[in-house]
């Protein structure tokens, strides 16, 4: 059972304010907790904003639900072990957490791949959007933003083999994984702090999760080495991985009951030399069904 959190129009007000002006969700989270607030309310509700604007959907009106609190030490899905066998390869685990489960591969994919991966997606990027809050548009965010395109599951040998492998790694049956997202950051190019589980802060986000359930876990992929900056940082745990190719970064963030976890927050930090291309794999609860298809 959920509990529901209520909060003042004005404590609403200051947190659009806050983050419309680039403040970090961490620092309005601090203030939040300073002011006594218990960490979990103050979470979800900066959440659940930090979602919001990300979607380009309604700001929570009021109240925003708190999700269950974890009862046990999470069950990983990734295997245990410091090398992994998926699908033939056998992946090597640099380092690991389990609560949450976290961990840095290596091994992964290997420089062929990459390559083939990266010349593969470059004709197919697009710039990343976000929506218009006001007119429901998508527009292009802005030129610190990163350059991005999705292949369908299974296109073509390379990327069946590869679904095949991370699935596999990932302990997910195949049927569970988006199509491969691969990203491009240009020099000076970053992305915002979120969440990579869908809130029900919007209607596509409500029919996605209905279709396929929750996402579960992410397996970000660096495609080549960057040169100066560009980590997946985590600000709720002062981590960031570095991007060096082949090497992957592994979280899970959504149990079986469906409860998310806040401390999964990340972000790319900027790009400040070089540029940085990265793959990343989402795996659902159930079959992943994309909108407008059958289920
Ligand atoms: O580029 C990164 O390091 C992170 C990518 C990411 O957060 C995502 O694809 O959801
Ligand atoms: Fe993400």
């Amino acid at each position: 059972m959920s509990t529901i959190v209520r909060f003042s129009p004005d404590l609403g007000r200051w947190l659009t304010h806050n983050l419309d002006a680039g403040l970090a969700p961490q620092a309005v989270l601090d203030t939040m907790l300073k002011q006594g607030m218990s960490e979990r309310a103050a979470h979800a509700i900066v959440a659940a904003f930090v979602d919001a604007r990300r979607q380009g959907g309604a700001m929570p009106d009021g109240a925003v639900e708190l999700p269950d609190e974890a009862s046990s030490r999470p069950v990983a899905r990734l295997a245990p072990g410091t090398r992994i066998l998926a699908a033939g390869r056998e992946i090597v685990v640099h380092s690991r957490g389990e609560d949450p489960v976290f961990a840095v591969l290596g091994n992964v994919v290997d420089a062929e791949e990459c390559k083939a991966i990266i010349e593969m997606a470059r004709p197919r990027l697009k710039p990343s959007t976000l929506v218009d809050p006001m007119s429901g548009r998508d527009v292009v965010s802005d030129k610190r933003a990163s350059w991005g395109m999705f292949f369908r599951p299974g296109e073509n040998d390379l990327v069946a083999r590869l679904d095949r492998r991370l699935s596999a790694l990932m302990n997910l049956p195949l049927e569970n994984g988006e199509g491969l997202q691969v990203l491009h950051y240009p020099t000076g190019a970053g992305s915002e702090p979120h969440y990579d589980y869908l809130a029900p802060t919007n209607a596509a986000n409500r029919e996605s999760v209905a279709r396929s359930g929750q996402r579960v876990s992410t397996l970000v992929t660096y495609l080549d080495d960057v040169p100066e900056g560009g980590q997946t940082v985590f600000p709720q745990f002062g981590l960031a991985v570095s991007p060096i190719r082949g090497n992957a970064c592994y979280f899970e963030y959504c149990d079986d009951r469906g409860r998310v976890d806040a401390r999964s927050l990340h972000a790319s930090a900027a790009v400040t030399r070089g540029d940085k291309w990265v793959m990343t794999k989402w795996m659902r609860e159930r079959r992943f069904v994309a909108a407008g298809e059958g289920a």
